[in-house]
């Protein structure tokens, strides 16, 4: 067949096919249930979904000694929306979702080293972060597959994938994503929500964004992340800037997107620690998981991409630590119960013997209620001064350089 023309100002392609048997029409079944729930990476043996990766084409094609997978094509079971410029366009397999700052830029990085995993033009398409913002050009559908990549018709074994780790803790995502990818394999990454949330903090201090001078305290920040008038951990409505609390608590993520995709070897769950641990191991499991034959990583594949440079620039109080370890160890065991894994983020033993009402700040979807607890409570931190950020958009000044001489 001729590939179709393509008009970058037309949101529509039509392309003349032979009457070949539609697969959307007529969509291959879906593979039955492993018997897991989902696949946590420390599970052995792992449950076996490569059939889920893509078509099996007519011709195989091997890599040592391994078959390949086959790359999405958009005549395989893709909305219109995707469909365009023939097979050419590889569709991604996975999606880091989740969650910032948990390894997810070494992740994809380590796996665009495999030679069967083909790079987009970058890790954080973030597309439907942005698909519903009327009037602006990022809403473009095209967006999204002007940059994947692009496959030789010949050469259309190997995977794609992106990396948005957003989407977890967004709203709405996962509607979308059931819609036009559903059967995008889930990848999240867990980590301790303190470190992450600690980890946040320090990204933002250090590039001076999303309204942040620089000069910020965690105490300051913790303490009101949203202005919230000294109320402890300030939740958020889900306005302005990104509640970087809320983003760690995870429960409440997983809740909304397994109403879409319930739990099942579709989602890869990754216990950070484990994968900073030991990178080579974590990175094996993920490709089987995949499809892809194992791949040897020469030495020095693993520098930690995204690293604080100046992990020691403000350190934390252990007594607010404490606190978040109070705020955060009911989230975390429900996340627990859920996954029926423990993550053994908290000192449970000290946090049994003092609990604070906690739950009643949320109701059962996650929306914040109107209950409110006050840091009053705890005798270490009297001295509130409250940072209180400036709206979402609003960005310092950029200083004008200074006129050389
Ligand atoms: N391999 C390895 N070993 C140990 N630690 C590692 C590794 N890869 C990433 N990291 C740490 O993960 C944090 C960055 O996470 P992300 O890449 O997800 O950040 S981002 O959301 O994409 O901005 C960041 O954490 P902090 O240094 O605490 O900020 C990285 O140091």
């Amino acid at each position: 067949t001729t590939p179709p023309t393509l008009n970058r100002h037309q949101s529509e392609v039509t392309v003349d096919r032979p009457k070949t048997p539609s697969p959307r029409r007529d969509p291959p079944p879906r593979p039955q249930s492993v018997g897991r729930k989902y696949v946590l990476l420390h599970q052995d043996p792992l449950p076996t979904a490569a059939t889920w990766i893509g078509q099996k084409p007519n011709d195989t094609l091997t890599w040592n000694g391994a078959e390949l997978p086959f790359c999405y094509s958009p005549e395989f079971d893709y909305p219109d929306v995707l469909a365009y410029r023939d097979q050419h366009v590889c569709m991604p397999s996975f999606n880091i979702i989740g969650t910032l700052k948990g390894g997810t830029s070494s992740m994809y990085t380590y796996m665009q080293n495999h030679p069967a995993v083909y790079s987009p033009f970058k890790k954080e398409l973030c597309w439907f972060r942005f698909v519903r913002i009327p009037g602006s050009d990022v809403a473009d559908p095209d967006m999204l597959r002007r940059r994947l990549p692009l496959i030789p018709r010949a050469n259309e074994h190997g995977i794609t994938g992106l990396g948005c780790p957003f989407y977890l803790a967004d709203y709405g995502v996962s509607e979308l994503v059931k819609e036009i990818f559903p059967r995008l394999r889930l990848i999240v990454m867990l980590r301790n929500p303190i470190d992450r949330l600690y980890s946040m903090f320090n990204m933002r201090v250090r590039y001076t964004d999303d309204g942040f001078t620089g000069r910020e305290k965690f105490e300051d920040f913790v303490r009101c992340q949203r202005g919230s008038h000294g109320n402890v951990m300030c939740t958020s409505d889900h306005e302005g800037t990104r509640d970087f609390i809320y983003e760690s608590m995870y429960v409440l993520h997983f809740r909304r997107w397994i109403r879409d995709f319930p739990l099942s070897p579709q989602w890869i769950i990754i216990d950070s620690a484990e994968f900073y641990a030991d990178e080579e191991q974590t990175m094996r499991k993920v490709f089987a998981h995949l499809g892809l034959p194992p791949f040897d990583f020469p030495n020095g594949s693993f520098r930690p991409i995204n690293a604080d440079p100046q992990k020691a620039h403000h350190i934390m109080d252990p007594k607010l630590r404490g606190l978040l370890d109070e705020f955060y160890a009911p989230y975390s065991e429900q996340l627990y119960d859920l996954l029926d894994y423990d993550f053994g983020w908290h000192d449970t033993d000290r946090l049994n013997a003092r609990r604070f009402p906690f739950n009643e700040l949320f109701h059962e979807d996650g929306t914040p209620s109107n209950a409110t607890y006050t840091l009053r409570d705890d005798p270490s931190i009297e001295d509130a001064r409250f940072y209180r950020p400036p709206a979402f958009g609003v960005r310092p000044k950029a200083k004008k350089p200074k006129p050389r001489n």
